[in-house]
């Protein structure tokens, strides 16, 4: 006879049983495949949950679900969870909806079931406006469900795409992550690599060989350093997994759970007191205006304890994006770099920017804008690579955004790119000027060899007259104060006001209500 525990047809039975079962599903994955996980450095998909998660939250949803499909013999092997871990719990008290793939069962591979319960759990999400973190790890469409894998596929990019601006979406890759797959982490917010462990690509090195003749190995083409510097695929290349998940917490930190909150604030009175902290940006600015300087000084000089966590920090470095805290109170921020480039916008940095300010605006994070910028990068490869239509995605983004918008030109705001950067006719709320200010189409030299080539090239001395004009122009029009007359900027500043100002603004700013012409959607040029 058998123990009472195990009939089933005893309510003792039946609970043994379901521990039974929790216990198969929370060890689907084989040892080996478990040991080989963690032998590449990598966790498992339950490990990953805990780390993000705060203790004890989780709570599973389809831990009992499992494929339906026959063919090439895989329904001899039907794992309960079906490769994907999913569910919900909360990050700093805050709820959340995660699913993680499980690279241990089925190489982590999308079939009906494993997309059906990654559809759900968006859905969950989307209906109680929590963000959303996928997990990425696994070998994409799973080849023996064919079609039906592709299928779900779609279904998540459609949520995806409908959760948009809605609830926050992030992906964080941690192992494979291939051909169309990718494409949900790519509509996402924000995505987080692992250096040496994690790959994204359309197509593999093998493929590209056969196709192209090219010769590239997985790192190169698709690992972390690859996304995070040259294709700007990826916003943050992390170390390990651990510093992944802390950078992911970070993130959520700064966001609402969705578009119709606020994120979490930490309001504490700011001292308005000029400090001497704020008196060392009275001396940032370098006396020669082809002298860089650190703008990353100036952002931190006005953020709460000097702390920003920076996105993309390795693409296009000629503009920096990321979040900070002002009195308590989440801000984004976009800034020209002057010691990259000279802080010129090009291609990758408009890009980098608009989509930065469209996801503040998305989840009413406040932008602030430093401007030092000499103008748009000329070069044959930008104007052919398209700079004017994905240069003209940062004035959409700009000129769309409702959130507060606060702009400091620190130094240069030369020409177009003057107007782009968050200016006051593109809707900016508030906009400050230091002393050292130059808002014009162009530098002296620039615009002295254009307006006065012949008086220059008939001067008996042409390099005195040319010095002498510039600096008549310098004097004219290279200061801030044309454009305070016309209130282009509201107010020059000492720089050592600028977190006071910044500080108050965004005080008077908390109410700001403007909502644009009612559409469908509108056409950024993409
Ligand atoms: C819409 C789309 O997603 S299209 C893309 C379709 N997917 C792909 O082209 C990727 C196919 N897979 C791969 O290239 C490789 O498996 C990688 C790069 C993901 C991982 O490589 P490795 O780390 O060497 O792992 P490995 O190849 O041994 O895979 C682990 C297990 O997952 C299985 N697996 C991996 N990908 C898939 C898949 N797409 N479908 C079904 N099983 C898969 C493997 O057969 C293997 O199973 P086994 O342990 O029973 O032998």
């Amino acid at each position: 006879m058998s123990e009472p525990q195990s009939d089933i047809h005893t309510t003792a039975g039946k609970l043994a049983d379901l521990t039974r079962r929790i216990d198969e599903a929370t060890h689907a994955g084989s040892a080996r495949a478990v040991e080989k996980q963690h032998a590449k450095g990598k966790l498992t998909a339950r490990e990953r949950v805990e780390l993000l998660l705060d203790e004890g939250s989780f709570v599973e949803l389809d831990e009992f679900a499992r494929h339906r499909s026959t063919n090439f013999g895989i329904e001899k092997n039907r794992p309960y969870g079906d490769g994907v871990v999913t569910g919900y719990g909360t990050v700093d008290g805050r709820p959340v909806c995660v699913y993680s793939q499980d690279f241990t069962i089925f190489g982590g591979s999308l079939g009906e079931v494993y997309g059906e319960k990654i559809v759900k759990v968006m859905d969950f999400a989307l209906k109680t406006g929590c963000p959303v973190i996928g997990i990425n790890d696994g070998g994409g469409a799973r080849i023996q469900e064919g079609v039906v894998a592709l299928g779900l596929f779609a279904e998540i990019f459609r949520r995806n795409v409908h959760a948009s601006g809605v609830i926050p979406q992030i992906s964080l890759i941690v192992g494979p992550c291939a051909g169309g797959a990718v494409y949900s982490p790519a509509i996402t917010d924000f995505t987080v690599m692992v250096d040496q462990t994690s790959h994204m690509f359309i197509t593999g090195p093998d493929v590209i060989k056969t196709v192209t003749g090219e010769d590239v190995g997985f790192e190169e083409l698709g690992g972390a350093r690859t996304h995070n510097t040259t294709s700007g695929v990826a916003h943050h290349m992390a170390g390990d997994e651990k510093d992944a998940i802390e950078y992911v917490k970070s993130l959520l930190s700064y966001l609402p759970s969705n578009n119709l909150s606020e994120a979490p604030a930490f309001p504490e009175e700011a001292d308005l007191a000029v400090t001497d902290e704020d008196r060392e940006l009275d001396t940032l600015i370098p006396d020669s205006a082809n002298q860089p300087y650190d703008m990353h000084s100036a952002i931190e000089h006005v953020l709460d304890d000097a702390e920003f966590l920076e996105t993309q920090a390795l693409f296009a470095p000629n503009i920096i994006t990321g979040f900070g805290r002002v009195e308590g109170h989440p801000v984004g921020i976009v800034a020209n770099q002057p010691m990259q480039f000279a802080g010129c916008l090009d291609i990758d940095a408009s890009e980098k920017a608009a989509r930065f300010v469209r996801t503040c605006d998305a989840f009413n994070v406040p932008v602030i804008t430093f401007v030092d910028v000499p103008g748009f990068l000329p070069g044959v490869d930008q104007e052919y690579g398209g700079i004017i239509r994905r240069g003209a995605k940062l004035i959409y983004a700009y000129a769309e955004a409702t959130v507060p918008l606060i702009t400091v030109i620190t130094r240069k705001a030369f020409g177009g790119a003057y107007d782009v950067m968050g200016s006051k006719h593109l809707g900016a709320d508030l906009n400050l000027a230091w002393p050292t200010a130059q808002v014009a189409v162009m530098g002296a030299q620039g615009a002295v060899n254009i307006l006065h080539r012949r008086t220059i090239a008939a001067a008996e001395d042409p390099d005195a007259t040319r010095a002498e004009l510039m600096a008549d122009y310098e004097d004219t029009l290279l200061n801030p104060y044309v454009a305070a007359e016309r209130g282009y900027v509201d107010a020059v500043i000492m720089p050592s006001d600028t977190r006071a100002h910044i500080v108050k603004g965004l005080r008077q700013l908390r109410t700001k209500r403007e909502s644009l012409p009612p559409k469908k959607h509108g056409n950024i040029p993409l």
